[in-house]
């Protein structure tokens, strides 16, 4: 908890003077007014951020945090658990989806055993820093206890602090863990105070009879563990998965150093959701990606009041769409650094 407390008392907002004056050269360069549209206020936002007016992120990674789910035991996935094993391993290897678009920008991807249920290799490039071998089944009582969630989200901070330490200049945030939008959408449905159903989606491919079973799941687990939707650790130690609190950590902790962190797609908005409930400042830090095709990522966003920057229609999960949005973030540091004004050039229009 003290982590947490000296991590929440570090953030700040964004400084608003640089911000200011990093938009008034964006509304003075060689274009029309606006024309970059989303691109010009990422750019602000950035220089904000940093305190810079030319900001440089050369150094980029995406943390991808692992964890099993004790609800998988309910039937509410179509994938085996193993693959969340399989797959981390996979990270190591540099072969998944958001190793192959990190690639494009020379993301370091940095994945991390944050609850994964078996014991992993400690010597193939995996971070270990299992809180518990995966969630308890949350339809049959709390996911896991309140000690073990601020572990969960300690842990976040600390991978942050160490990566930001190591030089990185900005991060993502990227989970794997089968079973994970069980849990993404019991806390939307809470914190939304609605039934699960409507925003209960396939996740990794769930057939199509599986929806009804996979909200009652949701319902039920809600029903039992009564989460205070006023109190967002307590909705993550109820109904939530530990790479979620790790991700949120990754959020807390990235923002405490002033440092921004580009969210994926509907778990990490989840994660993000839980960082802002905590300290309501780190929405200055982050950077939206694209929009999950999962039917909660919308209210998802929008409950965060953010929206996303790409229409891909993608739901990989694992920090892919934070990967695809780091070429627009350089595009957006580029307009800054290589773009002149108007009066620079003595051009009059
Ligand atoms: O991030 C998303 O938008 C997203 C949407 C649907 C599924 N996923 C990924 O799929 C896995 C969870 O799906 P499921 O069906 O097992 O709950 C997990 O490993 C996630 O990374 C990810
Ligand atoms: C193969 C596979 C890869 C994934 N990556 C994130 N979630 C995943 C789920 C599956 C099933």
């Amino acid at each position: 908890m003290q982590l947490l407390q000296q991590t929440i008392e570090k953030i700040v907002c964004l400084d608003q003077k640089i911000a200011a004056e990093a938009r008034e050269r964006v509304d003075h360069l060689i274009k029309p007014a606006k024309s970059l549209g989303r691109l010009e206020d990422l750019a602000v936002q950035l220089a904000g951020i940093t305190r810079n007016l030319k900001p440089v992120f050369d150094q980029k990674a995406i943390i991808v945090m692992a964890a099993d789910h004790g609800v998988y035991e309910e039937g509410v996935t179509s994938n085996p658990q193993e693959v969340t094993v399989g797959q981390t391993l996979n990270f190591a290897k540099g072969i998944t989806g958001v190793c192959a678009i990190g690639q494009v920008s020379g993301a370091r991807i940095v994945p991390v055993d944050i609850g994964i249920k078996v014991e992993m290799p400690s010597d193939v490039g995996i971070i270990i820093r299992k809180v518990k071998n995966g969630t308890d089944n949350m339809a049959k009582g709390p996911a896991m206890t309140r000690e073990e969630a601020i572990k969960a989200i300690e842990v976040g901070i600390e991978i942050a602090n160490e990566e930001i330490k190591k030089g990185v200049q900005i991060l993502g945030t990227g989970e794997m863990g089968i079973g994970n939008t069980t849990p993404s959408t019991a806390i939307l449905s809470v914190l939304l105070r609605c039934d699960p159903l409507g925003i209960t989606g396939r996740g990794a491919g769930l057939g199509k009879g599986g929806l009804e079973h996979k909200a009652e799941v949701i319902r039920r687990a809600i029903h039992i563990n009564e989460p205070n939707p006023d109190d967002v650790i307590d909705v993550l130690e109820k109904v939530g998965g530990l790479e979620i609190g790790g991700m949120a950590g990754v959020m807390l902790g990235a923002a405490a150093n002033r440092i921004p962190v580009v969210v994926d797609g509907f778990i990490s908005t989840i994660a993000a959701i839980i960082a802002v409930g905590i300290e309501p400042k780190t929405k200055d830090y982050l950077v939206t990606s694209h929009a999950s095709q999962e039917p909660g990522a919308k209210l998802a966003s929008e409950l965060l009041g953010l929206e996303p920057m790409l229409m891909m229609n993608m739901c990989l999960g694992e920090g892919s769409g934070a990967a695809l949005a780091f070429p627009i973030i350089e595009a957006a540091c580029s307009i800054l650094k290589n773009m002149p004004t108007f009066a620079e050039i003595g051009m009059e229009i």
